[in-house]
């Protein structure tokens, strides 16, 4: 689908194309319909990363709270949504050996309990050993400072979620 096509899409339509290029939060792709028409795949980003820092801190804290841990209960269970099992598929999250299982899940749930939000990271762009070693290491921050870095996650989570369903400004121009 090309921006174009994004474009023309009604409201209903709209929110079911692109309702989870933040996970389970249809509510962004609704507010940003009314920003029409996006000049190009990265205009229509923008929207929705301004969207996200205009949200006040509960409200980015409740986008982190809608993410799936990773390696956790609904990838054992098979609840993910599409985009987040595939993600973590090339991360190697459901592919883990018990030592590495049971270590993510004792991290994921330290993680939780110190900040009240999951753990947030771009699976498509870490590996599992990368995966583990920032989960240690971020348990280790200060509460803002994860908010921020688990929205700058987010962000970059919707950037490939929106250029594996709209063709990118690059592929647009040939
Ligand atoms: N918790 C977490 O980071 N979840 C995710 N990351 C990602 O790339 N897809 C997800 O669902």
């Amino acid at each position: 689908m090309d921006i174009a096509t994004v474009n023309a899409l009604t409201y209903e339509d709209f929110v079911n194309v692109l309702g989870n290029v933040v996970e389970k939060c249809p509510l962004i792709a609704a507010a940003v319909w009314s920003g029409r028409p996006f000049l190009t795949l990265t205009a229509l980003e923008a929207a929705i990363r301004e969207f996200i820092d205009a949200l006040p801190e509960s409200g980015k804290e409740g986008v982190l709270r809608c993410h799936p841990d990773l390696a956790g209960r609904d990838l054992q269970s098979g609840t993910l949504t599409r985009e987040s099992r595939e993600e973590q598929a090339g991360a190697g999250m459901d592919a883990l050996n018990s030592a590495d299982a049971s270590r993510m899940a004792r991290l994921n749930q330290e993680y939780k309990e110190r900040f009240g939000f999951p753990f947030v990271i771009c699976a498509r762009m870490n590996d599992k050993a990368n995966i583990l070693r920032q989960l240690s290491e971020r348990c280790q921050n200060e509460r803002a400072v994860e908010r921020a870095r688990g929205i700058e996650e987010v962000k970059k989570i919707c950037r490939l979620r929106l250029e594996a369903l709209v063709l990118t400004d690059a592929a647009n121009k040939l």
